[in-house]
């Protein structure tokens, strides 16, 4: 029920910008409605005109009397409301695609938006297949069933009353016999629905498991392979994949058939209709021209009356999946967003020092992971991070550029904290090369400029000479044009963090974090990031996580983590006269160099 309430939420947010739309969908809805109920009157109608006709002209005293004129009449006017209701309804329907197409655009542009206004920590907790399901299989389920179901849901319900009112209105008791199996249909329809929705929510939760595994799989693509594990992984897949065949057979199943069975119900429902209409005529309760108009009128409701069941009852899958799809999208929209403090502080660049005091910090309130870590460096100095595996050195680097909130203690600039600074100006002058960089689609200029669009193309190879990667880009026959995902040109991890680097010296910015790559680099590559980091360090205001103790020797204070706390602080000669960890961790390095 919550999830409905939810829906209903949602899809009210979404519709609110085509009041004029949805008011033609009513008007369009009771129109057609009308037409479509009154049409078979007009049938019934012509029947019995017919009948009258060739009751008059089979007797000969009467024959000279007999015309054509009121069946006419009658035909006319069926085949007018048909046609008026068939353009009814195909306006109805067209400005229902348009409503439909427009709100789930609105959908995904404001989700896509949401996006980006999010915070660091929806994406750390969320897997980006999970992130991608948003757009693709949860809004094609809501743009289906908008299509299919959710508007037909109003149209077939306003069809149903319209049908009971007009069938109490031509004969009261036709009515009732054309309603009596209601019960039953409904019995049966609620019945098969209660078992297809277990299945089919068995089935999508089954599909979850298999595309998380999927996922997980092309992930880890390059261990498998290693491993030699890939019938393994085929017959945990197979395993995985049956199980969605079951469920999506059983679900299939059951859903199916619901449109047979009312169909059935339908026919034998008309089949009644006939015997007691017949009966009527027998007992000669009514004349026999009229007795055949309303059995033809009857047949018809009789029909008509169980489409709205048919169908909604055919589209509740569909229904239910456009739910969980808003439910989903709605729980995207409800994260918090980023927020920047108003009039916050607008930062212009460090003027004395960068400072982390007493900082305590988790991911989780239950888990701190920091206890009381307190690190400072100077204008255009640098400090190094070094630390076991785990010890927080990238927790520190995304409390700096505010990724996260401390919990206890302050990251400040020049005595700010960096919760009172306006948010992109912290980021404006705070760069960071990732240790797995990234690059966009696109061609290698697109990803140097990517900070900075408006980059002349001296600027630019300026980067790419200081990165140490300009020489490398010229040797590709399209040089700065080539496409980052042209299959003629893999980027190295270690080319890769070349081109991340230029993409930040480009920026020149006040602050430099930078996460030393560690895999996948070969010792050419290495020395050239080492130059590069030199080159963008040189003067800057800079924290490096390290990872090979030969990148920061030269560094102005080196700074020990281990368990989340600051174990040693000093330069390299300091901390090796220490003997402490960091002589050991140094002394242990170089032995295997
Ligand atoms: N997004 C996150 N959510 C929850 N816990 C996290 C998250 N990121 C890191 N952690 C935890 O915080 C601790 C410190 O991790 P962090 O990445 O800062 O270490 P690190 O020193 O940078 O390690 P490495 O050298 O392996 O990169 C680890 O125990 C890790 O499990």
């Amino acid at each position: 029920m919550a999830d409905f309430l939810k829906a209903i939420k949602f899809f009210a947010h979404y519709f609110k910008r085509f009041k004029l739309g949805l008011f033609l969908v009513v008007v369009f809805t009771v129109l057609s409605t009308y037409l479509q109920v009154k049409a078979p009157v007009y049938m019934g109608n012509s029947i019995q005109e017919m009948g009258n006709y060739l009751f008059v002209k089979l007797n000969p005293m009467t024959a000279a009397h007999a015309n054509l004129d009121k069946f006419h009449h009658a035909l006319l006017m069926m085949v007018a409301f048909v046609m008026m209701m068939a353009v009814s309804m195909l306006i109805m329907g067209i400005i229902q695609s348009l409503i439909s197409a427009n709100s789930v655009n609105d959908m995904r542009t404001g989700l896509f938006a949401k996006l980006q206004r999010m915070t660091i920590r929806y994406f750390d907790e969320h897997q980006d297949g999970e992130i991608l399901a948003r757009f693709t299989s949860d809004l094609d389920n809501i743009f289906n069933a908008m299509n299919q179901a959710i508007f037909q849901l109003f149209s077939q319900i306003a069809l149903m009353v319209g049908i009971i009112i007009m069938m109490f209105q031509q004969n009261v008791k036709m009515a009732w016999i054309t309603m009596a199996s209601t019960p039953i249909a409904l019995l049966i329809a609620v019945l098969v629905i209660v078992q297809a929705k277990k299945y089919v929510d068995l089935q999508q939760s089954e599909v979850g498991h298999l595309n998380g595994y999927i996922n997980e799989q092309i992930n880890g693509e390059r261990v498998i392979i290693t491993n030699g594990l890939q019938a393994e992984s085929i017959a945990q897949f197979t395993q995985h994949n049956d199980k969605v065949r079951k469920a999506t057979f059983k679900g299939q199943v059951w859903s199916g058939i619901l449109f047979p069975l009312m169909s059935g119900m339908s026919l034998i429902n008309t089949a009644v209709v006939i015997f007691f209409g017949g009966a009527m005529a027998l007992n000669g309760d009514l004349s026999r021209a009229t007795a055949l108009g309303l059995i033809v009128m009857f047949m018809s409701f009789s029909q008509q009356y169980y489409q709205p069941i048919t169908n909604i009852t055919s589209t509740y899958n569909m229904l239910q999946l456009a739910i969980t799809g808003a439910h989903r999208l709605s729980e995207v929209f409800e994260q918090i967003d980023e927020v920047s403090p108003t009039n916050g502080h607008v930062l212009t660049g460090i003027e004395k020092q960068v400072k982390l005091d007493n900082v305590h910090f988790g991911y989780q309130a239950e888990r701190e992971i920091l206890h009381g870590v307190s690190v400072d460096v100077n204008k255009g100095q640098m400090v190094a991070l070094v630390g076991p595996t785990g010890s927080g050195k990238t927790t520190v680097m995304n409390l700096l550029n505010r990724f996260y909130d401390v919990d206890a203690g302050s990251v400040s600039f020049d005595g700010i904290d960096v919760r009172e600074m306006d948010l992109k100006s912290l980021r404006d002058h705070v760069g960071i090369v990732l240790q797995d960089s990234v690059l966009f689609s696109g061609t290698i200029r697109d990803n140097i400029v990517f900070g900075k669009p408006n980059a002349t193309d001296e600027e630019m190879i300026s980067a790419a000479k200081q990165a140490n990667i300009h020489e490398f880009i010229e040797t590709l026959p399209k040089g700065y044009e080539t496409t980052v995902d042209d299959e003629n040109s893999v980027f190295s991890t270690g080319q890769k963090q070349l081109l991340s680097i230029a993409r930040t010296i480009l920026t020149n910015p006040d602050l430099l974090i930078l996460d030393e790559a560690t895999s996948n680099v070969d010792t050419v590559t290495e020395a050239k990031i080492q130059k590069a980091m030199e080159a963008v360090i040189q003067g800057r205001t800079s924290f490096v996580i390290a990872h090979r103790l030969k990148t920061i020797l030269s560094a102005d204070k080196i700074v020990v983590l281990k368990d989340g706390e600051v174990i040693e602080q000093g330069n390299h000669q300091e901390l090796l006269a220490e003997k402490g960890f960091y002589a050991e961790l140094y002394t242990n390095q170089m032995v295997f160099e």
